[in-house]
């Protein structure tokens, strides 16, 4: 039973897909903050965001999100409230209006309708509300994700890739958006670049491992390694620049 009140808090929690070990079996704690997680593709972002998602299972090991065991069906309902998903593509909405789909996700999540336009002017896509997806720039198209995303307010973000498609201005407009959206924000990206200087905490997946590679001295504390045997990983809530 975890009973921690971190964000993320992994025990022995290992992931496999395609018959090997995208993380291997680790111990690590998030506690908040915005938090960057890199690696080349197939290292397995998606599939780690999908089982902090609590979409899928941890093949090892044992999971809490917000505080409560991912392991039986009752933490898991009570958690998927709390948190808001958008995965790396969300085509299966591209027919629908902004509005359409901002107030679908919005009657899903059990939230008014009114929280669902007040979401649109909070990410300030009200003039586009009635304008089909698919004919959205990528940068509009994403807020109208992420206005999807938070209609309920998520105490967990977990945004895969969102900056896929994005120039740079279009990516620095956005991040303090990004920021703002839930007291912890785990984002994926490619490359490492895109998430150093702005997120308090970056990690990198690869080979299995979940590693802090050289960290910013004014913004982070020591490296951590984890995975492969248990360790332990703590990472402090803070601001974003
Ligand atoms: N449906 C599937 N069945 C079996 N293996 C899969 C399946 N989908 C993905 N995989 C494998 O799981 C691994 C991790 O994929 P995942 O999509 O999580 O990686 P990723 O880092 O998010 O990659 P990308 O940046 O390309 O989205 C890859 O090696 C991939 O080949």
């Amino acid at each position: 039973m975890i009973a921690d009140r971190s964000a993320i808090v992994a025990r022995g929690m290992g992931v496999r897909r395609g018959g090997r070990w995208l993380l291997r079996p680790a111990d690590f704690d998030v506690t908040g903050g915005v938090i960057g997680v890199a690696g080349p593709p197939s290292t397995g972002k998606s599939t780690l965001l999908a089982t902090f998602a609590t979409l899928r299972r941890p093949h090892a090991g044992a999971l809490g999100i917000l505080g409560h065991d991912t392991g039986n069906a009752h933490g898991i309902r009570t958690v998927r409230a709390r948190i808001g998903f958008l995965p790396d593509r969300f085509s299966w909405a591209q027919g629908f209006t902004v509005a359409e789909f901002v107030s679908y996700s919005a009657y899903y999540k059990r939230v008014p309708a009114a929280a669902g336009r007040a979401m649109l002017e909070r990410l300030e896509i009200g003039e586009v509300a009635a304008t089909e997806l698919s004919l959205l720039p990528p940068e509009v198209r994403l807020r109208a994700g992420l206005a999807a995303t938070c209609v309920h307010e998520p105490d967990l973000v977990l945004l895969d890739e969102p900056f896929a498609g994005l120039g740079e201005a279009e990516m620095n407009a956005l991040i303090p958006l990004l920021c703002s959206l839930a007291p912890t924000v785990v984002v994926t990206a490619c490359g490492l670049g895109e998430l150093t200087g702005w997120c308090d905490r970056v990690f990198v997946l690869g080979r299995g491992r979940l590693t802090e590679p050289a960290a910013d001295p004014y913004r982070a504390p020591p490296p951590v390694v984890v995975g492969g045997r248990p360790g332990r990983l703590v990472l402090g809530s803070g601001a974003c620049v």
